[in-house]
């Protein structure tokens, strides 16, 4: 089989010019010292625990996209959104996925399942990383010190073969 053109490594990809395929959103609320997360019953990551989120529609801005994966995945309405960085994932099968990360510090509504997701509060010093995407104990750690960041990964399906983490100087913004 020809794998030469397949990239394994952060340094296989020119990231200035790399466009996923789906942009994407996650969108996590934090109150009371404990985070809001669901176990995703369908689409990417089916199984996970996770943040809400899910893929951009067409015409739909990112913090649009955020809002509505959680009224969707929750029947919740985050307040206080605050924009902290983004993931870019590139799949060695050629998927990648564009997921940009966001935090809310309240919420109207009743949190209730559905279909997509059934939602669950982690305190924030017992996240249950290991259930969740490999890479999410290296910035979730950083999205919750305020720091913003860009995380680069490479996976073959659910196993990270590298990353890339960078954290920039700016804090998070509103
Ligand atoms: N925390 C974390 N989230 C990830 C990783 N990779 C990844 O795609 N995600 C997120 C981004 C999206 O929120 C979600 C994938 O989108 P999705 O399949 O849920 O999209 P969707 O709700 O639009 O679902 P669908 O209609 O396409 O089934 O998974 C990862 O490594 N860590």
């Amino acid at each position: 089989m020809e794998t030469t053109n397949i990239p394994h490594r952060i340094c296989d990809i020119d990231w200035q010019n790399w466009q996923a395929a789906d942009p994407a959103t996650l969108l996590f609320v934090i109150q009371e010292g404990r985070i809001l997360l669901i176990r995703k019953k369908r689409g990417l990551g089916a199984g996970k625990i996770n943040g809400p989120g899910g893929k951009l529609e067409a015409g739909e801005t990112i913090e649009a996209c955020a809002i509505r994966e959680l009224q969707e995945e929750l029947c919740i309405t985050p307040k206080n959104i605050r924009y902290h960085g983004d993931n870019c994932f590139q799949f060695i099968d050629g998927y990648s996925i564009h997921v940009h990360v966001f935090t809310a510090t309240d919420y109207d509504g009743v949190i209730t399942e559905t279909e997509e997701a059934e939602p669950l509060w982690a305190d924030l010093d017992a996240i249950p990383y290991d259930e969740m995407w490999e890479d999410d104990q290296y910035w979730i750690p950083v999205m919750l010190s305020n720091q913003s960041f860009t995380g680069r990964y490479i996976f073959d399906g659910d196993r990270m073969m590298d990353m890339e983490l960078v954290l920039h100087s700016d804090n998070a913004k509103n």
